[in-house]
């Protein structure tokens, strides 16, 4: 698939890498102030995380260690399941550590919700999200999301990490997917 094809494949930009990357810039400050004179352990979960990630961290105005969790709700489909099953656990021993879960997005907001309650029952200091993107319409538990970047419309999304199938992640923009993608 070359970059063109690619392209082709989009809708509609909702968001452009530059939009990206101004926000991320302000969360990275207010983060930063909330975490003054702490230490705060960045928790990315893959795979959808990963550009968030790289962006995030290098915003942020102090060096902060960083692990990974991996879990599956989505498969190859376009809705959660709910059933949230962890593929890969954090290397780290979180016990009284300020926690810090870098996503790319809350939809039903199963997913985070089921992975803060697992990092929350590990005695952690503090358990805090920060989510590029957030739909809204699509919330089916309610979830205390502390940095949140943009909300968009309940519409599956692509690119910057986010796939459909674990095509597009590689996308410097968000955007919808067209129809005959699906088809
Ligand atoms: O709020 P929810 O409805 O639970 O959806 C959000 C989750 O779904 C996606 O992950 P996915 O399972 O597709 O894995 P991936 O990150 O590897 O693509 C996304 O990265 C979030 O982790
Ligand atoms: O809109 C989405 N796009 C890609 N992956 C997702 N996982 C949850 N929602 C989405
Ligand atoms: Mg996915």
């Amino acid at each position: 698939m070359d970059a063109s094809h690619v392209g082709s494949d989009l809708q509609h930009v909702l968001l452009t890498e530059e939009q990206i990357r101004e926000r991320l810039d302000e969360l990275a400050g207010e983060i930063a102030d909330a975490y003054a004179g702490k230490d705060v352990l960045l928790v990315g979960v893959l795979k959808g995380a990963i550009m968030v990630m790289a962006d995030l961290m290098r915003a942020l105005p102090f060096s902060a260690p960083v692990d990974w969790m991996a879990v599956s709700s989505y498969g190859s489909g376009t809705k959660s399941s709910g059933v949230v099953r962890i593929l890969k656990d954090l290397d780290t021993d979180i016990t009284g550590k300020h926690v810090l879960i870098v996503e790319d997005i809350v939809d039903s907001g199963l997913t985070l919700s089921w992975i803060r309650a697992n990092l929350e029952s590990r005695s952690p200091a503090s358990v805090e999200i920060c989510a590029l993107l957030r739909k809204p319409e699509a919330a089916k538990v309610d979830i205390d999301v502390k940095w949140v970047g943009f909300d968009i419309p309940n519409e599956f999304v692509v690119g910057y990490g986010l796939d459909y199938d674990e095509a597009y992640r590689g996308l410097r923009d968000v955007g919808t997917l067209a129809s005959h993608v699906y088809s």
